[in-house]
């Protein structure tokens, strides 16, 4: 197929076990016979071999070695694999084997490149496997693998043929509708089935942005009043020492943003500046402007106050939160939000100094108390965040995949758009049907951007870079 043969290590960089060194290309099973005299080997076997340099004949090391005939393998490519001891000097000699053979050093996600171009992966798998390496928490790896084991290219595939038979339909409708041969209702079954279809991409638009949430992480910021203790939170959440706790109000100002995994969600923590009503400080004043700005875009709000100074309040929970949030100016953002529901929690802090009494006549109530300087409550409130974070990125499965970038949401949107084109075009009573169906080729075609089945070079090139070498 005239790609030259390439190769490189798969695994990580440094010292490891065993690191994986991969040959793709049509002189691999070549490369095979010169550096183990494996001539025949049976396909997708482990054989332990001294592999040695091709040119000097001295041994570089013992390992196992794979032979994947094309296009049976993860590129589509006959591909060998050398499985040797992960030392530098191994490494060394061994690559520098390969350049003696002629063969070219891998580029990053050349191999992935490779498998696309022989149809093993369409893009969305690609993006999938991208993700799955990237995945730094469980439910990250659960959406990735997903992604990568073909849950949304069926999804695509299956609307594009759809289309695809649409298209074909109206066609055929349009030769031969003078004659008699063609039902008068293919037209009005069509358009039923381009109906469904539509609706249906609506229906997947409509997630919540649930996978986009789950691949980015899930914003979330704490805001409450100064002194609450948000920032000791934050340490206790993140597991260390990240932002500055004291006694004095209004210690944090600039926004303090860290990443830490919650029970398998990828969480983007920010603390913020106290919302003090009446500071003159100039410089809290703009890390509150900066909070509210924070907040407004954050996927998950954790409100918090001192339980001590709702205690004294005396009032009932429910009014002291209201006024707690109408003092802080938060109501226009939280209602939007949605208070107590999924994308809020609201978290009394001190719980420490609070009789036992006081604390279990709260948690009866199913008040949020915790302490985070003796570190009480927690396992409460990690249950309902958790539950809350469940609901904010949903659970997708096989049956039902979430969209997982915005790359998708675009093209998806505009695949709706035309097919809204041809229902007003196809519904003027003398229209154009050769012009109303160039509108679902279009529609096609934005499906085919997600799935790779129109490239264009450029999307290509984004994709594979984001890859390591060796993948
Ligand atoms: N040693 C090693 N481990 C690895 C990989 C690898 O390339 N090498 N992988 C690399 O990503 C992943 C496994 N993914 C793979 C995907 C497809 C094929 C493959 O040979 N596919 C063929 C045959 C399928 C079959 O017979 O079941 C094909 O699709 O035609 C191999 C590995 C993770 N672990
Ligand atoms: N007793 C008690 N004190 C706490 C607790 N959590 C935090 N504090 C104390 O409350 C004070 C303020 O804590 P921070 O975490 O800095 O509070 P903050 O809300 O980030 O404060 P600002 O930066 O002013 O907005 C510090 O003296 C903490 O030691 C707690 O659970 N119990």
């Amino acid at each position: 197929m005239g790609n030259s043969t390439i190769y490189a290590l798969s695994s990580g960089q440094g010292k490891c076990g065993v690191a994986v060194v991969r040959i793709s290309g049509g002189e691999a099973l070549e490369a095979l016979r010169k550096m183990t005299n494996l001539t025949k080997p049976e396909p997708r076997k482990a054989f332990l071999r001294k592999i040695f340099d091709p040119q000097t004949g001295e041994i570089i090391d013992r390992g196992l070695c794979l032979w994947f005939p094309g296009p049976n393998s993860f590129t589509g490519e006959d591909s060998v694999e050398f499985q040797v001891h992960g030392g530098p000097a191994i490494l060394e000699s061994l690559m520098s084997a390969l350049a003696k053979l002629e063969f070219r050093a891998a580029e990053s996600g050349e191999f992935t490149r490779r498998a696309f171009f022989n149809d093993k992966l369409d893009l969305t798998e690609v993006e999938g496997l991208a993700d799955l390496i990237d995945a730094e928490t469980e439910q990250q790896r659960k959406l990735a693998l997903l992604q990568a084991d073909g849950s949304l290219s069926k999804l695509y595939k299956k609307w594009r043929e759809s289309l695809a038979q649409s298209v074909a339909n109206l066609e055929a409708y349009i030769d031969f509708s003078e004659d008699d041969n063609i039902e008068s209702d293919v037209l009005n079954r069509c358009n039923e089935t381009l109906r469904d279809l539509s609706l249906n991409i609506k229906t997947h638009l409509s997630d919540g942005r649930k996978g986009e949430i789950l691949r980015n992480g899930i914003r979330t910021v704490i805001i409450g009043e100064p002194n609450v203790g948000k920032s000791s939170l934050l340490n206790y959440l993140v597991q260390r020492n990240a932002a500055i706790v004291t006694p004095i109000a209004g210690t944090t100002r600039d926004i303090v943003e860290l990443n830490t995994n919650i029970s398998g969600y990828p969480i983007l923590l920010a603390d913020t500046a106290g919302l003090a009503k009446a500071t003159t400080d100039v410089v809290e004043q703009e890390g509150i402007r900066r909070a509210k700005i924070y907040a407004n875009n954050a996927d998950f709000v954790i409100l918090m106050a001192d339980a001590t100074v709702y205690l004294n309040s005396r009032k009932p929970y429910e009014e002291y939160v209201r006024d707690y949030i109408e003092n802080l100016e938060l109501k226009d953002l939280l209602l939007k939000k949605g208070v107590l529901a999924e994308n809020c929690v609201v978290v009394m802090n001190k719980a420490d100094l609070l009789n036992d009494q006081t604390k279990e006549r709260l948690r009866a109530d199913r008040i949020t108390v915790i302490s985070c300087a003796k570190e009480e409550g927690f396992q409460e409130f990690l249950e309902t965040m958790t539950h809350n974070f469940q609901k904010i990125c949903g659970n997708p499965s096989r049956e039902n995949p979430t969209i997982s970038q915005n790359r998708h949401r675009i093209h998806l949107i505009k695949c709706v758009e035309h097919l809204e084109n041809y229902f007003e075009l196809s519904s003027t009573a003398e229209y154009d049907m050769v012009l109303a169906v160039q509108e679902i080729r279009n529609s096609m075609r934005e499906l085919g951007k997600i799935t790779g089945h129109v490239s264009a070079e450029q999307i290509l090139d984004i994709i594979f870079k984001t890859f390591c070498i060796g993948k």
